[in-house]
């Protein structure tokens, strides 16, 4: 992989992440490389335990690899102290997690204000807008508990999107959501990519699959080409399913 490869976007190189707990011993992740760029929708499968979370978890900066390192915008994120992973994470990165990204005392609309900054003076009604943009605007007062499913998926978004980011990492997104709030918030992944952003999506969703550029499948930490990774979840936009890992 070139330098040149760095400048923007998403790169992972050679990731391992190695968990002990006990007497276990791990290896969630063995020697993962992948690279998102600017514009582009990555989906990433697998079967559970595979090392999707852990992965995502490292690329956003939430956690550290115990090898390999993750660049964004050029940016080296890994191996720095979490302080300073939070700081460029929240200049570069959106994340929208499997739980929803969604402090439960504060309201939708300060979530999202909290999320972009609101303490350095961000006008409160570019969270108004977001918020709007995702669909939630007349929830914008409710706490998280108050939202249903579908809501809290498009004010997670909101927060995932309030930082302006260049990298999109989802986990997830559209779990245990109805056909048309999974429709609109694929889209909303979509229409980010195609201004700009590097999304990745973590998903067991054929359609999330089906809106991707491409797709890395993880087995057993591992990113491998399998046909299983293909199997009925094929669509005009899969255009590739290729061979990532060390
Ligand atoms: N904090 C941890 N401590 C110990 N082991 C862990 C930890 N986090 C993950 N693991 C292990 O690492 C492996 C990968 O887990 P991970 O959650 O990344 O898988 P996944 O593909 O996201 O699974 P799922 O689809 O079920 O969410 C699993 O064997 C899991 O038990």
């Amino acid at each position: 992989m070139s330098a040149a490869s760095y400048d923007d976007g998403l790169t992972a190189r050679e990731l391992y992440r190695f968990f002990r707990a006990g007497e276990e011993e791990t290896l969630a992740l063995r020697g993962v490389s992948l690279r998102v760029a600017r514009g582009e929708t990555v989906a990433v499968v697998g079967p559970s335990g595979s090392g999707k979370s852990t992965l995502l978890s490292c690329l956003a900066g939430l956690d550290e690899p115990s090898g390999g390192d993750v660049h964004v915008d050029g940016v080296r994120i890994s191996h720095r102290p979490e302080t300073e992973r939070a700081r460029l994470r929240a200049r570069h990165i959106g994340v929208l997690l499997q739980t929803r990204n969604l402090l439960p005392h504060l309201s939708a609309r300060d979530n999202v204000r909290l999320a972009q900054g609101a303490v350095r003076g961000r006008p409160a009604a570019s969270a108004e807008a977001l918020l709007e943009q995702v669909g939630v605007w007349e929830r914008r007062h409710a706490l998280p508990r108050q939202l249903s499913g579908g809501e809290l998926a498009r004010a997670g978004l909101a927060v995932a999107l309030a930082n302006s980011p260049s990298v999109l990492l989802a986990d997830e997104p559209t779990g245990e959501l109805d056909g048309g709030t999974e429709q609109l918030v694929l889209q909303m992944l979509r229409d980010r990519a195609q201004d700009g952003c590097a999304v990745l999506i973590v998903t067991h969703s054929a359609e999330a699959v089906r809106i991707a550029d491409r797709v890395i499948a993880l087995d057993d930490g591992r990113a491998t080409e399998t046909a299983e990774a293909s199997a009925g979840m094929s669509g005009p936009n899969v255009r590739e399913i290729r061979h990532v890992s060390g």
